[in-house]
């Protein structure tokens, strides 16, 4: 079988109990649950996890980069939260683990405050689901399956 990973940063784990106003009210263990159902309609796995350590990224980019070269993964889904705006490392990470990758935000990061405008990820991410709340994750996850399966994509 293979695995889709999907990767949450820092504060994440706090979603849908702060700023219902701004990231809506679905909590991260109910996001894991749409992302596991957008899976199996792909019949894929999913290895869903967040953490609020920017280094404990970049070591899950480079598993998962390994996970696809060495044919059981197919890519990332990343919500890099803040770490987005500010991390380089993240960026050298992905490149240099040629993940195809996924970037999401819940929120609309270009309608919101000009630090949130800039993102290292962007550069080098196959694609970017951007301000469609939580239902952002499973379109990431059907746009890496067409973007790697473009004969099984329906
Ligand atoms: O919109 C997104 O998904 C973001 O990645 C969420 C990040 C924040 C993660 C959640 O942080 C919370 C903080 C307090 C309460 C609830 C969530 C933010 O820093 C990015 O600019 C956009």
């Amino acid at each position: 079988m293979t695995t889709v990973f999907v990767f949450n940063g820092p504060n994440l784990n706090l979603l849908g109990v702060r700023r219902p106003d701004v990231y809506g009210t679905t909590v991260l263990a109910d996001v894991e649950a749409l992302c596991r159902d957008e899976c199996a309609r792909h019949d894929l796995e999913l290895d869903f996890r967040q953490t609020n350590h920017e280094g404990v990224l970049v070591d899950w980019v480079q598993e998962a980069g390994a996970a696809v070269k060495a044919g059981t993964a197919l890519g990332a889904v990343l919500n890099a939260a803040a770490y987005t705006h500010t991390s380089v490392a993240l960026h050298d990470a992905v490149e240099g683990a040629e993940l195809p990758t996924i970037e999401v935000h819940v929120s609309n990061v270009h309608g919101r405050e000009t630090f949130r405008h800039h993102s290292y990820v962007s550069p080098v991410a196959a694609g970017i689901v951007v301000g469609f709340g939580v239902t952002g994750y499973a379109l990431a996850i059907d746009g890496l399956v067409r973007l790697r399966r473009p004969s099984r994509s329906v």
